[in-house]
């Protein structure tokens, strides 16, 4: 008889804006899984990096090469058949196109929250090179994942804990598999 529980997914990818939790709710749904972790942050160039520092969102042509790194890590881990988790904003369709077209088994996990809660978390935040003045843009570039994309969508309003909690319950995965 065949298994009536889907495979997990190899790789989540943690989307949203700036500030929406990605880093947190990735690396601790990492740590609980068992998974590798990854940060989209770290696949920046120094150059990318000042400018969003100095207060200048990236454009398309800068953000190309940054997807395009991203995807050889993703494309990297399904290659080792290592399930993982990453953190990116994959803004629009067609950024999320570079990283998931082509492959089957990645999954998009969309933070969705108001700029209101976002703005306040992202203005106690400190010691990183993103500022509050930058979500502007990143609503304005945000196209919310479609259902033909499947996202696993959460709001962040709750503790990272119960939004870890509330992804891996649409996973299927067993919770003796999640470690609390
Ligand atoms: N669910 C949450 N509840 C309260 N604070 C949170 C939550 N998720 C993240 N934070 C805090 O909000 C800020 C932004 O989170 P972060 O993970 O850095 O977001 P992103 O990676 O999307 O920019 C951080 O200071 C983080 O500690
Ligand atoms: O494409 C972009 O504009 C940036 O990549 C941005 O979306 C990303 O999220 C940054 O890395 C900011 O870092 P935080 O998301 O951690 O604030």
């Amino acid at each position: 008889m065949t298994d009536p529980r889907p495979a997990a997914p190899t790789v989540l990818v943690v989307m949203g804006v700036s500030g929406s939790g990605k880093s947190t709710v990735a690396a601790l749904l990492a740590e609980r899984l068992g998974w590798t972790f990854a940060d989209g942050d770290d696949f920046h160039t120094a150059d990318s990096i000042a400018r969003m520092r100095g207060g200048h969102p990236l454009d398309d042509a800068a953000r190309q090469p940054w997807l395009e790194r991203i995807r050889t890590w993703i494309d990297g881990r399904l290659a080792a058949g290592e399930n993982a988790v990453i953190a990116c904003s994959a803004l629009k369709r067609a950024y999320r196109r570079t990283l998931i077209d082509g492959t089957a088994r990645v999954r998009l996990v969309f933070l969705e929250g108001s700029r209101d809660i976002i703005q306040s978390r992202v203005r106690a935040r400190h010691g990183h090179f993103m500022p509050a003045t930058l979500l502007d843009s990143q609503f304005a570039a945000l196209e919310p994942p479609g259902p033909d994309e499947a996202p696993i969508t959460v709001g962040i309003e709750e503790s990272p804990d119960a939004i870890v909690a509330a992804v891996a319950a649409q996973l299927d995965i067993p919770a003796d598999d999640v470690c609390g």
